[in-house]
């Protein structure tokens, strides 16, 4: 055993980021979204970087998990998911609801605790690589690629937050001739040559309208819809067959695996998830009824960037598409993402990413989108160093915060433009 490996301490610095008022079906984003940090520091003094949920119920999880991990290897990546089922326990949302966020289908709490881990897992990652002197993706296996390709991330939103945050300089687009405008500002400043509209906003036929417009805007393009399951089955065929041909694939139009074989079995067009399915207890059911034709990958849930590979290679043994999904995060994930989606053969979509939204970060340098996708760094470890001052500084934010903004609540930020607005049912159309 080398002992240069092994964790002398684990630092944990919740967050708060801004984000912009990106409408989706349970409300809009709030001001600011909690993320939280991980830094693993081993015997041999490198420090490795990782970065996961920020919100109250992870940080439970988070801080039992960095109390036992000194004294472990950076490289025993195994023994950290059976650390994590040993100390983690049951955390307050361990029952099987749909979380605050609602986005994310049902949560349980192996589901939370996998996501705790991701970002552990990836900061051991970074730290073994940058003592080894090997890039992360070589860690896994050796990357197939040298770059990734990213789709451009298009949300109804409004120009401003209605109390606080900070202002950009975007506008509202609430219509398709906004969203085709934000499509071209995104295709200009990143080189994006795919699509995805966060849908279950408005009505469908006005979601349908803005898919149109983009359809036209950039002809023979990859677009992507995705209504977070707000449509019921007899919504989601109407909408599948007005743009069968128009959309690669439709994301959970209808919540749940059952609705979604309903909706496959009356449509051609693909169907994604990143609700019905996010654990593999829920791969079976799912395949086994053609519920979904593409799944979206996303280390957060799936425990990180070996259980995404584990993912890749069940998805090409059953002939589904692999895509990848994404919440708000920073440019340590993102580079965390870009490392796995390199060393997957069967990433057979544009990823998803938050990040062209984000204007504040925690690395030194920003990652650059060109032609719409991300170089694969060679450099040891995941390639992105932490500015440390930016780190205080959003962690200051986060202690002055008087708690309203600890956890993402969508509709509670909704109720500060409209105090009546309540979750709507699913479905809602
Ligand atoms: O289904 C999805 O792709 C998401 O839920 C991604 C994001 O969470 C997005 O919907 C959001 O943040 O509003
Ligand atoms: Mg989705």
């Amino acid at each position: 055993m080398d002992t240069a490996l092994l964790i002398d301490d684990v630092r944990l610095t919740p967050i708060l980021i801004a984000d912009p008022p990106l409408l989706n079906t349970q409300g809009v984003h709030q001001p600011y979204t909690p993320r939280l940090i991980v830094e693993v520091v081993t015997r041999g003094g490198v420090t490795g970087i990782g970065e996961t949920y920020g919100d109250g119920t992870y940080l439970d999880l988070a801080e039992p998990l960095s109390r036992a991990l000194p004294g472990r290897s950076v490289s025993d990546l195994n023994g950290l998911f059976a650390l994590a089922d040993e100390v983690c326990g049951d955390s307050r949302a361990a029952d099987e609801r749909v979380d605050a966020g609602g986005l994310r289908g049902v949560q349980t709490a192996d589901k939370l605790r996998l996501s705790v881990v991701s970002g552990f897992e990836v900061a051991c990652l970074d730290a073994l690589g940058k003592t080894l002197g090997l890039p992360v993706h070589a860690l896994l296996g050796g990357k197939v690629r040298d770059s990734v390709e990213y789709s451009g991330y298009l949300f109804y939103r409004w120009a401003a937050h209605p109390e606080g945050g900070e202002r950009d300089d975007w506008g509202a687009a609430l219509d398709p001739d906004g969203v085709v405008a934000q499509a071209r500002r995104f295709a200009r400043d990143h080189g994006f040559t795919s699509f995805k509209l966060k849908g279950g906003v408005f009505e469908p036929d006005a979601e349908i309208a803005a898919v149109r417009a983009l359809a036209e805007a950039f002809p023979g393009q990859p677009l992507r819809l995705d209504p977070n399951g707000a449509w019921s089955v007899e919504t989601s065929l109407y909408v599948a067959d007005q743009l069968e041909g128009v959309l690669e694939y439709l994301e959970d139009p209808a919540s749940g695996t059952a609705a979604m074989a309903e909706v496959s079995a009356g449509t051609g067009l693909p169907l994604a998830t990143n609700m019905c399915v996010t654990t593999l207890a829920e791969l079976p059911e799912a395949f086994a009824r053609d519920a979904v034709q593409v799944l979206l990958s996303d280390h957060h849930y799936w425990g990180g960037l070996h259980r995404t590979r584990e993912l890749a290679a069940i998805c090409r043994t059953f002939g589904v598409g692999l895509s990848m999904h994404s919440n708000t995060h920073l440019g340590i994930s993102l580079a965390a993402m870009t490392h796995v989606a390199a060393t997957v053969p069967n990433l057979d979509y544009a990823c998803d990413s938050h990040y062209p939204w984000q204007t504040e970060d925690v690395i030194t340098t920003r990652h650059t989108f060109r032609d719409g996708r991300l170089a694969v760094s060679d450099v040891p470890g995941l390639g992105v160093e932490l500015d440390r001052d930016r780190l205080a500084a959003l962690h200051r934010r986060w202690l002055d915060d008087d708690g309203t903004m600890r956890a993402r609540d969508d509709a509670a930020a909704m109720r500060k433009a409209d105090p009546e607005w309540v979750t709507p049912p699913i479905p809602r159309w």
